[in-house]
């Protein structure tokens, strides 16, 4: 497997655990939803994941090494996060944010040719060419989130991890990115609160409870009604008939 959870806890100093005995293996390509109700651990293990937080017990490895046994810019090298844009961004330009994705590869202060490319490329392929040249600040929401996911590609990762990128964005845009994320052929890790959203887009669905793994499997294997009872503490009814699980909730 590309990355591998062995055993990982995660408490903030002082704090109750919030992550507790995580063990996942994660092949190359594979397409990952993260699922669960609010507080359930979902970015604490994504931060776990994209090295911003060390577990304090267990290990994470991606191809076998620590990763806090790797330095930060090769961790970036492999591994991109799309997190909500902070406002430090805003003052940047589209092209300026997309090219903070360079920084982990470029070995003088100047840019290259190639870094250039890369960066069209990237707003490209998330319908930013027009707005290259605008402040994050006068965009709106889901055309930052696009930069952001621009600004990831950017990177070249091997894995992309990203925090409910659909945020923001309307059905249409949700849709292409989602699409999109699947022909990268990149290994893709992502929380997502949409469950057919997710059910429809990730090979794979771990669905987290209070900080622990309460199933992990194929879609159809873990949005069963009894699981999503348990996770969101609901009376949950899956119609599982058609193409895609069609959900219905009520407390
Ligand atoms: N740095 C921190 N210090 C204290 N508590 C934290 C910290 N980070 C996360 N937590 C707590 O850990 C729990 C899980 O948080 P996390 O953000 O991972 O949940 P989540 O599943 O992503 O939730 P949501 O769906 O609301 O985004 C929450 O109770 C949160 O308050």
């Amino acid at each position: 497997a590309l990355l591998v959870l062995d055993q990982v806890s995660w408490a903030p100093r002082g704090g109750a655990t919030v992550l507790q005995g995580i063990s996942l293996a994660i092949p190359e390509g594979q397409v990952v939803g993260i699922c669960g109700a609010n507080g359930a651990g979902k970015s604490s293990l994504l931060r776990l994941i994209y090295r911003y937080q060390r577990p304090i017990s267990g290990t994470v490895r991606l191809l076998g090494q620590d990763i806090w046994a790797l330095d930060g810019p090769e961790v970036a090298r492999r591994i991109a996060a799309v997190l909500q844009e902070q406002p430090s961004d805003l003052e940047l330009t589209v092209e300026q944010i997309v090219g903070l994705g360079r920084l982990p590869h470029q070995r003088g202060p100047r840019i290259s040719q190639r870094d250039h490319e890369i960066c069209a490329k990237a707003m490209e392929q998330m319908g930013l060419a027009a707005l290259a040249k605008r402040k994050l600040a006068t965009l709106s929401g889901g055309e930052r989130q696009r930069a952001m996911v621009a600004r990831a590609l950017a990177q070249e990762p091997e894995i992309l991890v990203l925090d409910e990128p659909t945020n923001h964005l309307d059905i249409r845009h949700q849709l292409e990115l989602l699409a999109l994320l699947r022909t990268l052929g990149l290994t893709v890790i992502t929380t997502l609160h949409d469950l057919s959203m997710a059910a429809g887009f990730a090979d794979r669905i771990i669905l987290l409870h209070r900080g622990m793994v309460l199933a992990d499997g194929p879609p159809e294997t873990v949005m069963t009604a009894e699981h999503l009872s348990t996770a969101f503490d609901i009376c949950a009814h899956v119609d599982a008939t058609g193409a895609r699980p069609r959900f219905d909730f009520h407390l």
